[in-house]
């Protein structure tokens, strides 16, 4: 049986940061991927979409523009902007797997556990001094008659050609910004959501704001609907919830991830597991000595992101060969939808906090600004959360949320005073960070 020093299972995000890393040692490394190496980001998720996003940005920017100096918006055409997304994209995975195989073995295949010291892929056993798990999540399915007709976000980002009517299950992460996609480019997109609210996490205000903004480009929200069957006639589906009926032409399933720990075997062995992934200690060590787990795979509190999938793998790297002994401790985690507008934040949720006299809630509309009128971006509203002088919290609705909030991820993280920020960063003017030093206290 062949020895490894390290096995990684997986190549998204989390693991290929360790490839990496390890690359510069003398580490005798196996790295095992089941489907396209890079993972989920730059395959399905993060990188496509915002690619997408440009010309989506472009059109809908237009489109607010109207009789505010554009007397044409921008049109998207789908199929266009579709193969410059599949020319720049399809060669990845296989780039990714090249890059891998300079410094270390590559199985192809998806591995599971024989025992608590032994990996299987491909009919070949192997053991190292320590597996890492770096699985991910994969999109939950819905147990209904008909799911058969649901779709990915894998297969919506690959999508040649845009079908008239969509809908979207879901309004998570997934499911609203990839509607925003579909309907800047013309399909009518119809929303299904089982609850009252759209994403969690974000202000009500926000989330409203949100909806009304999408609902204004056309976008139809049904609330408290269970989607119940899936059928179809001729190329017509149907989706039947206890809110009625909808018809379409597509449906994306975007009800949420789940832990890719299925194909693991992971009853072979002895790691602890619920239902939001594998338990790890400070250390990422899951309760198996010599076995870790990094990445979306994780059972944590902090969100599912690709920097805190990378942050796990520098931290475990660190960790491995003796550079760090301490448990790993998260910095402030900034987080947005990208939407059209942008929702972002970091820290304490304004919400959560609303009635507690030890915080001071700061709301802010930009849309007075310069910058923002020239967009007639009317919605832009900034919240800031202090406990006593330290900022602790930032959200933001508006057209550049993501950029503004990464103005304040450092107060937040770093715990910088306002006087020590005023005396050392004079920031670009005009942006919204040329407001951060006035908006201290
Ligand atoms: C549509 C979408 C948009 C997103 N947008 C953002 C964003 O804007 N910003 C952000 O920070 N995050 C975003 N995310 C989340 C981000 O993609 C993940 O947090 C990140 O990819 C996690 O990295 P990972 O390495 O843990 O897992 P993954 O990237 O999922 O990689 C895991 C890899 O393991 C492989 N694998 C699974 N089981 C096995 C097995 N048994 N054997 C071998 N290989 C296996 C899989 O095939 C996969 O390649 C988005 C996700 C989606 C779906
Ligand atoms: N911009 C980003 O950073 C970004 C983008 C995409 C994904 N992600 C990551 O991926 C994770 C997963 O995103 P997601 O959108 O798939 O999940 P999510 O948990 O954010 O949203 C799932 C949605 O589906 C709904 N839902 C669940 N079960 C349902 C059912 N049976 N019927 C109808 N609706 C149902 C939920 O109420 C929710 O609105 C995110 O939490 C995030 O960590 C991040």
């Amino acid at each position: 049986m062949k020895k490894y020093d390290e096995i990684l299972i997986g190549s998204g995000p989390a693991a290929y940061k360790m490839s990496n890393l390890l690359a510069k040692t003398n580490h005798k490394v196996l790295v095992i991927e089941g489907f396209e190496y890079g993972g989920t980001c730059p395959n399905y998720g993060c990188e496509p979409k915002i690619f997408l996003e440009g010309a989506v940005r472009t059109v809908l920017q237009s489109q607010q523009l109207l009789k505010h100096g554009i007397s044409q918006p921008a049109q998207l055409d789908w199929h266009a902007l579709m193969q410059t997304k599949l020319q720049r994209f399809n060669p990845w995975p296989s780039e990714t797997r090249e890059i891998i195989k300079k410094s270390h073995d590559v199985e192809d295949g998806y591995a599971h556990f024989i025992d608590d010291k032994t990996v299987s892929v491909n009919g070949h056993q192997y053991q190292a001094n320590h597996i890492i798990i770096a699985t991910g999540q994969t999109p939950n399915t819905l147990t209904i008659p008909g799911k058969e007709y649901l779709h990915t976000n894998y297969d919506l980002l690959s999508l040649k050609n845009l079908p008239p009517r969509i809908a979207v299950i879901g309004a998570g992460f997934v499911g609203l910004e990839l509607a925003t996609l579909v309907a800047a480019a013309g399909a009518e997109v119809t929303m299904i959501i089982h609850s009252d609210r759209i994403l969690r996490g974000f202000t009500r205000a926000e989330d409203k704001a949100l909806v009304d903004a999408m609902q204004k480009r056309g976008i139809k929200f049904i609330f408290n609907a269970n989607p119940q069957k899936v059928s179809q006639q001729g190329k017509e589906l149907t989706i039947t919830t206890d809110q009625g009926e909808v018809k379409t032409d597509y449906i994306l399933n975007a009800t949420g991830r789940q832990p890719n720990i299925e194909k693991l075997s992971l009853n072979n062995t002895n790691i602890a597991y619920d239902r939001h992934g594998i338990k790890v200690d400070g250390h990422m060590m899951t309760s198996v000595e010599g076995i870790y787990a990094i990445g979306d795979v994780v059972s944590r509190k902090q969100p599912k992101l690709t920097p805190v999938a990378e942050f796990e793998g520098q931290y475990l790297f660190d960790y491995l060969i003796g550079k760090t002994t301490q448990q790993i401790t998260y910095p402030a985690i900034g987080q947005a939808a990208f939407t059209f507008p942008e929702v972002a934040k970091v820290g304490v949720n304004p919400d959560d906090v609303a009635n507690d006299p030890q915080y001071q809630v700061k709301k802010i509309p930009l849309k007075y600004g310069s910058l923002y009128a020239g967009q007639n971006d009317q919605i832009s509203t900034l919240t800031l959360v202090f406990k006593g002088r330290q900022l602790v919290g930032a959200s933001e609705i508006g057209d550049y949320a993501a950029d503004d909030i990464n103005n304040f991820i450092p107060i937040i993280g770093l715990h910088i005073d306002s006087n020590e920020y005023r005396q050392k960063v004079m920031a670009i003017y005009p942006a919204l960070g040329d407001k951060v030093a006035g908006l201290l206290p």
